[in-house]
């Protein structure tokens, strides 16, 4: 098992990495205080826990926790305030209290509305990550939890720490293929803000990334972890460093919301909008090099370079001035200066990002 911290001080939490950790999970939740007294809920989708839930629960129990359960339907359109209000129906009518814990078992989806859940409720109760996609990585550390508006993603939210991470590599071998590539995104992106060597990594090993090679998917994902781990210990919310994180996200949300939630994954969604931000960033000065090989990742990966032509324009650059990072009139931009390396343009040109949304759309990913 590898050991991560999230360093926040009375807040700092850790992300435990390892083959097998769900049959820890009792012992975890022992050791990290959670509550034998009070109702603990456990937040799941249907396709998780098909699998996932009832070994779980069957543990919680023989250890002597009073666990309830709620499944919800799996995708995108489970970010909603009404998913949201039955999560919480949920919760009253299991007479979760103040000293309960919500534990998120899933990818990013049910973990942003769990952690948004426990955010919400009662004005704020504990809350635990069980992340099951390569995508959640990303999406259980950090503590930015939220649900989508129909005109705007992740906009009703709030900034919500998990109490522990655990990350159990085994239960990613049951990833269907496009969810495998889609998590694969927000990796690359971990390197292409951070780390340069880590790039060349993941180009080197993307073959064995894409089989789920149990090495190198562990390597990948503990060096995702800990550029994330680091990132928010240093800005947790996001002032001003953590924007770096949205490399990709102001055309890929964009994109998601105009699609309608769903139609493209998250991790496919970034893809589109990374490139698209390596064109913004050559065009700004940074090596062409940029932009080929953030190209070259996204296609080896098997992820999406275009946008599909019939998206509309317009739609998607008003869904981008209703993104978080539009403020007093400006966009504020992650544009890439170099292979690892990223700045944030508080003023983008909004005609410069039209131009490359409409370049966008005459990619076909063919080299
Ligand atoms: N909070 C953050 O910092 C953050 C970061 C990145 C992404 N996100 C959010 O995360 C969401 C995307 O997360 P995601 O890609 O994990 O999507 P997801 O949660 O919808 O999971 C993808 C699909 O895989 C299935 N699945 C999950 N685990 C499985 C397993 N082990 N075996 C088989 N199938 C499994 C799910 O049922 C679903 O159909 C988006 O809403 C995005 O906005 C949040
Ligand atoms: O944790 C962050 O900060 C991120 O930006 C991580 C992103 O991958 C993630 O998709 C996040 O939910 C986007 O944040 P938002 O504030 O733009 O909704
Ligand atoms: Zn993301």
């Amino acid at each position: 098992m590898r050991e991560l911290t999230v360093d926040l001080g009375d807040r700092s939490y850790p992300i435990y990495i390892g083959e097998g950790l769900l049959h820890r999970a009792a012992e975890l939740f022992a050791k990290h205080g959670v509550s034998l007294k009070s109702p603990l809920m456990i937040v799941s989708d249907a396709n998780v826990a098909d699998t996932y839930l009832g070994p779980l629960e069957e543990q919680l129990r023989s250890a002597g926790y009073l666990t309830v359960s709620i499944t919800v339907p799996s995708g995108e359109s489970s970010k909603s305030l009404s998913v949201f209000e039955s999560v919480i129906t949920k919760a009253l009518e299991a007479g979760l209290d103040r000293h309960s814990t919500i534990v998120a078992l899933g990818g990013g989806v049910v973990g942003d509305l769990a952690g948004y859940a426990a955010a919400a409720y009662m004005r704020g109760i504990r809350f635990i990550q069980i992340p099951t996609t390569i995508l959640a990585h990303d999406s259980s550390v950090g503590g930015k939890v939220a649900v989508n508006h129909p005109l705007a993603k992740n906009i009703i939210g709030a900034f919500h720490q998990p109490e522990i991470v655990l990350y159990d590599l085994q239960t990613l071998q049951t990833l269907p293929g496009r969810e495998v590539r889609s998590g694969l995104a927000e990796v690359i992106k971990h390197g292409l803000i951070w780390d340069a060597g880590f790039v060349s990594w993941i180009e080197e090993n993307m073959a064995k990334l894409l089989s789920l090679d149990p090495e190198s998917l562990g390597y990948a994902l503990y060096k995702g972890c800990s550029v994330k781990a680091e990132v928010v210990s240093k800005d947790e919310r996001e002032q001003d460093l953590r924007a770096i994180l949205n490399l990709g996200h102001t055309i890929g949300h964009a994109l998601e919301a105009v699609a309608g939630y769903g139609e493209l994954t998250h991790g496919e969604a970034i893809a589109i909008g990374m490139v698209g931000s390596a064109r913004i960033g050559v065009e700004l000065g940074a090596p062409e090099e940029v932009y080929e090989v953030t190209r070259r990742l996204f296609i080896s990966c098997g992820l999406p370079v275009g946008i599909p032509a019939h998206y509309d324009t317009d739609a998607i650059m008003s869904a981008m001035m209703r993104d978080k990072k539009f403020k007093e009139g400006r966009m504020v931009f992650v544009v890439p200066t170099a292979i690892g390396r990223v700045e944030i343009d508080k003023n983008m040109s909004a005609d410069l990002v039209r131009r490359t949304v409409e370049q966008l759309k005459g990619e076909t990913g063919q080299a």
